[in-house]
């Protein structure tokens, strides 16, 4: 096998193969036109949940039970979107795709790798979000993943564990690590009324925000009430799936979902690695080529929020769920003034 060198592109930015160079005009053409100049909004967002729909869906346990099991980060949710994204967990993901697509076309690369692509430099757009890795080498699916893989937010604790740890080996630590993504997110459609409703009050900072207001009790709707896999948040204008909520206190995953409060260090290192786990699914890194060079630089997190926790305005110790039984709720202050309701993400124009 030929080991290609370390190149130096025509931007003067060196990479670790000459192939990588060709990504830098991706990038700025989805910088600027899907990410708005660079921003951690709804489109960002949802291209960091693509990776996770189109990852996850693979099944050796399925494939051991002679039936095709879907191939993981491969692109099939792009390539098979008539299919794909008619499955019930995807709902919402076709807007992404067809945004997308003209840049999968354009820059002629594999819809899996633009997916891991577009996922990575939405994550450096999140100020706070760890520096990002990239490879590339996916070639594109030829089967529509089967249905049944996505996790959704009526399922249980079990059900989900067992679904990422049939999907990657990833066991129930590794499952709290990747949910920090729901640092950056809002939901569209688990409320039919009403779109953009963040689960945290950063959505557009990659900290861990979600982490202590999933942990506090829930108070109300931010919408409409009795909506499947939704269950009552703390805060106005905050949504809560039941599935973070019930990850947030079970046993087994408890104490690891309090680990990441007041601690954006081992949020930041531990979702670099399990991102690109997800993004790998399927995949034979081996034979991978690594592009992180190409991949900018995180945004530090603002100066406001140095990587320490709060408590929202009005929300103190007493309204924390403790359940972590080893070790006791970090101290956080609470930040002043009176309660406030969390901002609706705007969804892209023709959502
Ligand atoms: C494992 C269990 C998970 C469940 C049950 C789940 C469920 C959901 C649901 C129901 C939504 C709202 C969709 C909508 O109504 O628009 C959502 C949003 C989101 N999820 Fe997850 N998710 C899980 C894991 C993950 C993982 C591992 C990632 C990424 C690594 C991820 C990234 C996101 C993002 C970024 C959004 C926000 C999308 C937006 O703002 O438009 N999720 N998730
Ligand atoms: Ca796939
Ligand atoms: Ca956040």
């Amino acid at each position: 096998v030929a080991v290609e060198k370390r190149a130096t592109c025509s931007n003067g930015k060196t990479v670790s193969a000459s192939s990588c160079c060709a990504w830098f005009n991706v990038l700025s053409d989805i910088q600027e036109n899907l990410f708005n100049g660079g921003q951690c909004g709804a489109e960002a967002h949802e291209s960091i949940r693509l990776v996770f729909h189109d990852s996850i869906a693979i099944s050796p346990a399925m494939e051991a039970a002679g039936q095709f099991g879907g191939g993981g980060a491969d692109g099939s949710i792009m390539i098979f979107d008539e299919i794909e994204t008619n499955f019930h967990p995807n709902i919402g993901l076709d807007e992404i795709v067809r945004l997308q697509k003209p840049f999968v076309q354009k820059h002629g690369v594999t819809p899996g790798d633009f997916i891991a692509f577009a996922g990575a430099v939405a994550l450096s757009n999140c100020p706070g979000a760890p520096q990002m890795n990239f490879f590339t080498g996916r070639a594109p699916a030829t089967q529509a993943a089967p249905d049944g893989l996505v996790p959704e937010p009526f399922h249980t604790v079990d059900q989900i564990i067992d679904r990422v740890g049939d999907a990657g080996e990833f066991d129930e630590l590794e499952l709290v690590w990747m949910l920090s993504a729901h640092s950056i997110a809002a939901a569209n459609d688990v409320d039919p009324t009403t779109q953009g409703l963040p689960f945290d009050s950063t959505p557009g900072i990659f900290d861990s925000q979600f982490f202590v207001e999933t942990q506090l009790a829930g108070t109300g709707f931010p919408a409409s009430a009795n909506n499947q896999g939704e269950v009552t948040s703390p805060l106005a204008g905050e949504m809560r799936l039941q599935s973070d909520f019930l990850i947030a206190r079970d046993a087994r995953t408890a104490c690891e979902w309090q680990s990441f409060v007041n601690n954006q260090s081992k949020l930041v290192s531990d979702f670099q690695f399990i991102f690109l786990a997800l993004t790998q699914l399927g995949q034979d890194p081996t034979v991978m080529t690594d592009c992180s060079d190409v991949i900018p630089i995180s945004k530090p997190a603002p100066a406001n929020t140095p990587g320490f926790s709060f408590f929202p305005a009005g929300k103190t110790m007493a309204d924390v769920e403790q359940a972590c039984a080893e070790t006791p709720f970090p101290t956080l202050s609470t930040l002043p003034g009176p309660q406030t309701s969390v901002a609706r993400i705007q969804p892209p124009p023709g959502a």
